[in-house]
């Protein structure tokens, strides 16, 4: 209960903020966000790949694993055009957000384990309703602001944006099951990195309410680190805000993580991730993570294992991994080079 409170004066008084050294784990198996089968069993993959151990490898981290959230199907059967199993994405969506206020009255940073990207709006949702005064860091290739009148998919996991933010919700038609949303998230608050594959109106979205967005053309110009700083720097000048960063695997190239559902070339290295989360730890101010659309049912073996190792490394950066301290062991099934087998 101290810790709470604690960690909200923090947050009204503008004071230096320090890491959060505990974090909260919740699985979401759902994929009816988009229409390929597989990105459900990520939270199962990554535990089998020993999610829990590799986080507890980092210094002073308390790490709690709150399970999956319930997935099965919504009964209720709304059609509104253009986007498909609506009432389900709603039903997983409003127990995530729940989750992940949960985990953050509890004092964690809550780690959100997708899933498809539909996920983001349960995730910032439970976030917004804890830290209103959040920011929001979408690294992804895509923009995932479509609304159901501009995707050309009807896939919802395009659409997360378009419903979180305030000034986009008139734009939407009633939404049936949706009435537990509010969006109240202003777009002001919102930064795009790693974009390489935005729609027409997305691109009329981002241009109109002046998102600060680094595309990849952007991140070679600048590099990831100044890339990174500036949208910081635009957001929240005086560093003060709560930060929740939204992880699509889809942002880092084909190459480095090919298991995802929509993967475009040409993308962020892992190195460059590794490095975007480093300063985002740095900060300390990350309160929520979401890590989407790895999808182990598609590639090869090798793809499979590459795309979640991808994904481990990003969230150890982020949750403070440290290369001083001890070599990560099995991460990357490498021999790690130390000064002692030089
Ligand atoms: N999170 C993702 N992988 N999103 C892909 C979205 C692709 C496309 N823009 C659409 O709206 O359907």
């Amino acid at each position: 209960m101290n810790v709470v409170r604690t960690f909200v004066r923090n947050m009204s008084q503008g004071k230096k903020w320090e890491p959060l050294r505990k974090v909260g784990i919740i699985g979401v198996p759902f994929e009816k966000g988009q229409k390929k089968y597989g990105v459900s069993v990520a939270p199962a993959a990554m535990r089998a790949a020993r999610l829990v151990d590799h986080l507890k490898e980092i210094d002073g981290l308390d790490v709690k694993d709150y399970g999956d959230i319930e997935t099965v199907g919504s009964s209720e059967n709304v059609n509104v055009d253009n986007m498909t199993h609506l009432s389900s994405v709603s039903a997983c969506n409003k127990k995530l957000s729940e989750c992940v206020s949960r985990v953050l009255r509890d004092g964690r940073i809550a780690l959100t384990i997708g899933g498809d990207h539909s996920i983001g709006v349960g995730s910032v949702d439970g976030h917004y309703s804890v830290n209103e005064d959040m920011i929001l860091i979408w690294v992804d290739a895509h923009a995932d602001i479509n609304t159901n009148k501009t995707s050309g998919s009807g896939s919802v996991h395009g659409m997360p944006v378009a419903l979180l933010v305030k000034e986009l919700s008139d734009y939407w038609p009633y939404l049936p099951t949706m009435d537990w949303q509010v969006p109240k998230f202003s777009i002001k608050n919102l930064g795009y990195l790693g974009l390489r594959s935005v729609d027409h109106y997305e691109r009329l979205a981002i241009e109109k309410y002046n998102v600060p967005a680094f595309a990849m053309e952007d991140v070679e110009e600048h590099g990831i680190k100044k890339s990174i700083k500036h949208i910081l720097q635009v957001l929240d000048p005086n560093n003060e805000k709560p930060i929740h960063v939204s992880f699509d695997i889809d942002s880092l190239d084909a190459l480095e993580a090919p298991s995802t559902g929509t993967p475009v070339r040409g993308g962020l290295t892992l190195r460059e991730a590794i490095s975007l989360m480093e300063i985002i730890h740095a900060t300390g101010r990350l309160r929520a993570l979401d890590l989407v659309e790895i999808n182990p049912a598609l590639g090869n073996e090798s793809d499979r294992k590459r795309t979640i190792e991808a994904g481990l490394c990003v969230l150890r950066a982020a949750l403070g991994f440290s290369r001083k301290g001890t070599a990560p062991r099995g991460v990357l099934d490498l021999p790690v080079q130390t000064h002692s087998n030089k």
